[in-house]
């Protein structure tokens, strides 16, 4: 079965479970959106199954809300829960001070009303997530679908005073259809290829009339667990600079054949 994971998707499954491991009974959790995140749930709904961990989730998208109640997960609303514990999420890219690019499933507003309503932000990812300057990856802005062409160019214009190298815009598609977000909005996706000031740049595309949020996460995130291929997993926290590193290869692999389902 190990065989069928590609590399990148042990990497994944190696820092999703030890992230959820971190997770304590009676906790209020953030749950995030994507491959990563998918994994993540999974451990969870096992915990909740063997061990009678009890926990109050709040999903960030109809996604993860399907799969946490599939696997037993109790599933609250953020206003019913009020205030988090922790979110766990993947990333698309993190950088050195763990600031990050996310929306690549199209999930990011949702995802940061949910870390920020969180005591902690763990981001879980594989490691080559991991950039020097945030950009390479096509930063997603979510726009409301009125006048999303109008609003399309304005960006483009602001984007003209910025520290950017590219500028342009695409309408993310689901097919022969524009993409549609949770929230009934669209997604411009920016390529950028390099984002020089990202604290910026978050601020500017959020007042553009018609952007409902962009896919920056500046001071969001405390901690990011991040998977190797082999079975490493490394962790580094911000708020204190420490960094661990967990060598066994041979732990990640005894996972990788708990995978046998
Ligand atoms: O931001 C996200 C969804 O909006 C995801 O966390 C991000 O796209 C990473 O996804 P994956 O874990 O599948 O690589």
């Amino acid at each position: 079965m190990t065989g069928d994971l590609s590399p990148i998707d042990k990497a994944k499954f190696v820092a999703a479970r030890r992230a959820a491991d971190i997770v304590q009974d009676g906790m209020r959790v953030g749950l995030g959106t994507g491959s990563t995140a998918a994994w993540m749930v999974r451990r969870l709904g096992d915990r909740v199954q063997q061990e009678g961990l009890r926990i109050k989730a709040v999903p960030t998208s109809t996604r993860t809300a399907q799969l946490a109640r599939e696997l037993g997960i109790e599933v609250v609303s953020l206003d019913q829960a009020g205030w988090l514990d922790l979110t766990i999420d993947g990333a698309d890219e993190f950088d050195g001070d763990l600031n990050l690019i996310k929306g690549g499933g199209g999930a990011h507003l949702q995802e940061k009303i949910v870390a920020t309503a969180s005591d902690q932000m763990i981001v879980i990812a594989d490691a080559g997530k991991e950039v020097e300057t945030l950009g390479a990856f096509p930063l997603p802005v979510e726009v409301i679908p009125f006048g999303w062409q109008t609003t399309r160019t304005l960006i483009q214009e602001a984007l003209d005073t910025m520290d950017v190298l590219g500028t342009s815009a695409a309408l993310r598609m689901n097919g022969e259809a524009p993409f549609v977000t949770d929230e009934g909005n669209h997604i411009l996706d920016l390529h950028l290829q390099r984002i020089g000031n990202a604290r910026q740049l978050a601020l500017v595309l959020n007042q553009v009339p018609g952007v409902v949020e962009n896919g920056l996460f500046i001071d969001i995130c405390d901690k990011v667990v991040i998977g190797h291929g082999d079975g490493r997993v490394e962790l580094r926290d911000i708020n204190d600079g420490t960094i661990e590193l967990d060598q066994s290869v041979e732990a990640g692999e005894n996972l990788f054949s708990d995978l046998a389902d």
